[in-house]
């Protein structure tokens, strides 16, 4: 990766102290297809702290992308509530949840959460414009800058490498300077150096009191996770 500056600065609005940025307390998911129901998941409870890494791991169907949707308010849990540093996001109105989750949350999705059609400059803007105007707005090229991609920011997605496209897309995670990142393996598909690249550009986060939830398969993540959780069956482990 090209020379990487580092973008560190402690995120706007972190939680109050001794507050959690995250927190999930019993979370019900069932999903229904004809007689047939999957309960996704079965009373998951965690927190987060702020300059915290948790990473939740299990088996293929245990439930970690349904929890992760749950966290980011973009799927409702039937029971339980999320919290966002003291904002309650669950069972609130799609509006209410949009606008709690521009402003506190940070999403990275295996879909990379790139927009085709926009460079990655736009890419950046978009995030940006559903923020308030008083919130911070990391500027563009720093954000790319701070993860080796200043001279691709006119390029679009399709124009960059699997390596690129994991950075560009922790780029746009990090546009909203939110205090919780939520992040669906984030270096599924990459090769060990980049894998490493990506992970110490989120650890550089953690470490500036961003609270950070990664679902993963991978070792690597694993042992750069400050805790480690683990889903079976829609459950947390003891
Ligand atoms: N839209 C849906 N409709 C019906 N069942 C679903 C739906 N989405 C997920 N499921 C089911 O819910 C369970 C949990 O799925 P989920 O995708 O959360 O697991 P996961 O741990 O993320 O799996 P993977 O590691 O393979 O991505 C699985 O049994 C899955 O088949």
């Amino acid at each position: 990766m090209a020379s990487a500056t580092t973008v560190t600065a402690r995120p706007q609005g972190l939680a109050p102290e001794g507050q959690p940025a995250l927190v999930a307390d019993r979370l019900y998911r069932f999903y229904r297809a004809g007689d047939d129901e999957t309960l996704a998941l079965q009373g998951v409870s965690l927190t987060l702290q702020p300059g915290e890494m948790l990473a939740v791991v299990g088996p293929s169907g245990s439930g970690k992308s349904t929890l992760l949707s749950c966290l980011a308010g973009l799927d409702e849990p039937a029971g339980g509530t999320v919290t966002i540093a003291g904002h309650r996001l669950s069972h609130q109105p799609e509006p209410v949840r949009a606008g709690l989750r521009a402003k506190h949350i940070g999403i990275l999705l295996q879909s990379r959460n790139l927009l085709p059609h926009l460079n990655l400059t736009a890419n950046i803007s978009l995030v940006q414009s559903a923020l308030r105007r008083s919130h911070p707005r990391p500027a563009a090229l720093d954000l790319l800058e701070s993860v080796g991609l200043a001279d691709r920011a006119q390029s679009l997605p399709r124009q960059l490498s699997g390596g690129e496209l994991a950075r560009a897309g922790l780029a746009v995670a990090l546009a909203n300077d939110a205090q919780v990142i939520l992040a669906d393996e984030p270096t599924g598909e990459l090769d060990g150096e980049t894998e490493q690249q990506v992970l110490d550009l989120l650890r550089q986060r953690v470490a500036a009191g961003t609270a950070l939830l990664v679902v993963t398969h991978s070792a690597e993540v694993m042992a750069a996770a400050d805790r480690v959780i683990t889903l079976a069956d829609g459950k947390v482990q003891a």
